[in-house]
């Protein structure tokens, strides 16, 4: 059987057994075509059907969570934890708290990890998790008690060198922190079970910013590469949460002028750069909209979502040299790829976990727009995890310039990795057959070292 028609079998698997999957469907789509030509130059990986083998998450948990609300009455929500591909590693990845959380959301997400974290050279599994759980508009005391319903279940099947989750969209300090003492309630054990940790009780300086400042030192190595670099560069940023924050600090530290930000219900444009410091107090202490943003800042522009087609991002809209598409999967799609080229955009580099649809992504390759691929550049987040790792495994406690600079050095591995592997194969350049080979051949070598398990 030719490659090609295995890659399709394969996927015809997928679309039978996990039927409106969608999002998982469009990644393995994305991942099994980029392998071609490793699969037709090493037969090894049909022979152990490792296709199909690595498609199939090794557990997948769905779970009731009962929780109590203000009103005392009881809540239900689902919990999953999908634990994808231990062969170089203990399960690793974030929990997601979102209402559009479903089965084929957690399935791309752990999915994408398996190959994130493989680039990254450090030795983690993939796996993802969350709930279709809503924070927005619940209290900080419904919020504690979901986290402990959630954890309730959870702790049953994670643990420091078993599966150590972390956070993702709707999980950050506060939620970490909760989950993490309903952990240490149950078992007793104050060990590095989670990452995101709070300095004070086991967390890693650098983790909340690691995300942001390595998708930024990913773009930075990318534009080295053909003699650009970031200094007077107008960014547009999309999200407002923990990766767009720390993407716009480090934009400014290089030089670069970030001139938007958004969340669901609209977009920021501030011509002479965003103020990090009053978006920050907005949306990382007081939970607020962007709105109030436009308040304090009056020759700044608020639009809400409602003055924009259905699906449109108004950040793309804005001309750029290079984009930061972070808050979300499939928020860049095909029209917005067709302004950001028409705008003379260099670069799009992926903070969040897909969020570029695969037209848009064919439309800027076309076009020979430079693209950094979310699972290469947003790894610097799970690698610092794995950073939180080691610390609490050797009870060491390091500053933040070595967190950083170690953060810095592996975003350029991982560039130079995908970057001589788009060389090995033909298709210099080409970040995300690079990044997809990469990741693809440590893991599947080593199931096949594993034997057939
Ligand atoms: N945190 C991390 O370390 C890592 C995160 N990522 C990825 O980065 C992305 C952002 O995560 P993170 O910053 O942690 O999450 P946060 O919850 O901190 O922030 C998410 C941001 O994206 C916006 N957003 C979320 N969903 C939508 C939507 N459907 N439409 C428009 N805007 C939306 C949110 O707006 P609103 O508040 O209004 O919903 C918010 O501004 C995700 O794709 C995540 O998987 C990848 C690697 C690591
Ligand atoms: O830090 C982690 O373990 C995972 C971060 C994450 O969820 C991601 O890389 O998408």
């Amino acid at each position: 059987m030719s490659v090609q028609s295995h890659i399709d079998k394969v996927l015809r698997k997928i679309e039978e057994y996990s039927p409106g999957q969608d999002e998982f469907y469009q990644a393995a789509h994305e991942v099994l075509h980029s392998l071609i030509p490793l699969l037709e130059e090493d037969n090894r990986y049909d022979v152990h059907n490792i296709l199909e083998r690595i498609m199939v998450p090794e557990r997948t948990i769905i779970f009731r969570v009962c929780w109590l609300d203000d009103h005392g009455r009881v809540q239900t929500n689902y919990g999953y934890r999908v634990q994808f591909n231990s062969a170089i590693g203990q399960y690793k990845g974030g929990l997601r708290f979102h209402p559009s959380v479903n089965l084929g959301i957690i399935k791309f997400l752990g999915f994408e990890q398996i190959f994130k974290n493989a680039l990254t050279g450090l030795q983690i599994g993939g796996a993802k998790g969350g709930s279709n759980f809503d924070p927005k508009g619940k209290s900080d005391n419904e919020i504690m008690r979901f986290c402990q319903a959630f954890m309730s279940e959870l702790f049953k099947h994670i643990g420091k060198t078993r599966d150590v989750p972390a956070g993702d969209i709707g999980v950050g300090a506060r939620e970490i922190g909760y989950l993490f003492g309903q952990y240490k309630k149950l078992t007793g054990h104050f060990e590095g079970v989670i990452t995101g940790k709070a300095l004070n009780w086991g967390g890693s300086n650098t983790r909340k910013e690691a995300t942001g400042y390595g998708s930024v030192y990913f773009a930075e190595n990318i534009l080295k590469k053909y003699d650009k670099d970031l200094e007077g560069k107008i960014c547009t940023v999309s999200g407002s949460g923990n990766v767009a924050i720390y993407t716009i600090e480090k934009l400014y530290e290089m030089g670069a002028i970030p001139v938007t930000c958004s969340d669901s219900k609209g977009t920021i444009y501030h011509e002479t750069g965003i103020d990090v410091n009053s978006l920050k107090a907005i949306k990382e202490i007081n939970h607020q909209s962007l709105e109030v943003y436009a308040q304090v800042h009056p020759d700044s522009v608020y639009t809400p979502v409602s003055h924009y087609p259905e699906g449109r991002h108004q950040a793309w809209d804005v001309p750029c040299d290079v984009a930061f598409p972070s808050a979300t999967q499939n928020e860049l799609d095909l029209e917005d790829a067709k302004v950001l080229v028409a705008n003379g955009c260099i670069l799009v580099n992926e903070g969040a976990n897909m969020p570029t649809t695969p037209d848009a992504v064919a439309y800027l390759k076309k076009h020979n727009i430079l693209f950094g691929p979310g699972k290469a550049a947003n790894a610097g987040g799970v690698a610092t995890s794995q950073l939180e790792m080691s610390q609490n495994a050797s009870m060491a406690n390091w500053s933040f310039e070595e967190v950083d600079i170690k953060l810095r050095q592996i975003m350029r591995n991982i560039f130079e990795t995908a970057y001589e592997t788009s060389k090995e194969f033909g298709c210099e350049g080409d970040l995300v057959t690079g990044a997809n080979i990469a990741g693809f051949r440590k893991v599947a070598d080593s199931m096949i070292d594993q034997g057939a398990v």
